[in-house]
């Protein structure tokens, strides 16, 4: 059967959006996959499955470009929202708000998690600094902001070379999950950032990275509230305080829709 598909992306971080709730959508780690490839799918850094829900206006599944399911996907939630017109998103990693700001889009993820279990760790270790060190990076803040985030603060993000780096601490047994890698330095205008993707690799932009670096920073009285997060797609302004939810604004874009036979792929 044909379904149809968005192509949208928020800062350059790019989904396939499907609708399952019409007619429910049987995904599968090797579809999620397949689809996600740049040469044998459509191509995107995450799959986006929408849902019906009972709790709210509907439901967000997220695969990785690997395939794996994840809990949660700032970017992608903007732009579902853009597209749906949905004011409250079931995610794995909890309930999102979300509503249009002219031609922004803002989203409230529920508030982060800093307990060692709860982000989380193998064993447990202070996540305000980790003991823990590869290479030149070394003490991050981990946190969960719904899903899994380390942080590390450097003077200059552009000198790290993420893609060496960021396959070996995304699978290092200290995360019994796997985990996202963020590398920021501060700067007048707001955090740099660059964020290796548990899934997915180097991304153009990534929201939850920018929402769990935007904590990190003001709990470690780096920057103060609201902040803006500059990744290579493009800036997010992130707002939060202690016990609070994480608010997140920016763009959600639509770049094409399409039809495509899910069945072709097994
Ligand atoms: N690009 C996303 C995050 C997608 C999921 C992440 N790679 C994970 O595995 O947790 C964002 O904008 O937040």
């Amino acid at each position: 059967m044909t379904r149809q598909f968005h192509k949208m992306h928020g800062l350059g971080n790019d989904f396939v959006i499907l609708d399952g709730r019409e007619q429910s959508i049987a995904m599968t780690t090797t579809l999620a996959k397949t689809l996600a490839d740049r040469h044998l799918g459509i191509g995107c850094d995450q799959l986006i499955l929408i849902e019906p829900s009972m709790i709210a206006d509907v439901k967000m599944r997220i695969w990785n470009h690997d395939g794996g399911e994840v809990q949660s996907c700032g970017n992608a939630s903007r732009c579902v929202v853009a597209l749906t017109g949905a004011k409250t998103l079931e995610t794995g990693g909890g309930i999102v708000e979300g509503s249009s700001q002219g031609s922004e889009v803002e989203v409230s993820l529920p508030p982060p998690h800093f307990a060692w279990d709860e982000v989380p760790l193998t064993y447990p270790m202070d996540t305000a600094k980790l003991p823990l060190a590869w290479g030149p990076l070394e003490h991050p803040m981990a946190l969960s902001v719904g899903n899994p985030h380390l942080i590390f603060f450097v003077p200059d993000e552009t000198k790290i070379d993420l893609e060496a780096q960021g396959p070996s601490i995304e699978h290092d047994p200290a995360f019994p999950e796997r985990i996202n890698v963020n590398v920021a330095s501060i700067h007048e205008d707001g955090i740099h950032l660059h964020t290796w993707e548990r899934g997915a690799g180097l991304t153009l932009a990534c929201g939850t990275g920018a929402c769990a670096t935007a904590v990190a920073a003001i709990v470690q009285k780096k920057a103060t509230s609201p902040v803006k997060v500059h990744m290579r797609g493009g800036a997010l302004t992130i707002s939060w305080a202690q016990g609070e939810p994480i608010r997140m604004r920016g763009g959600a874009t639509l770049v094409f829709k399409g039809e495509i036979e899910l069945e072709q792929f097994g």
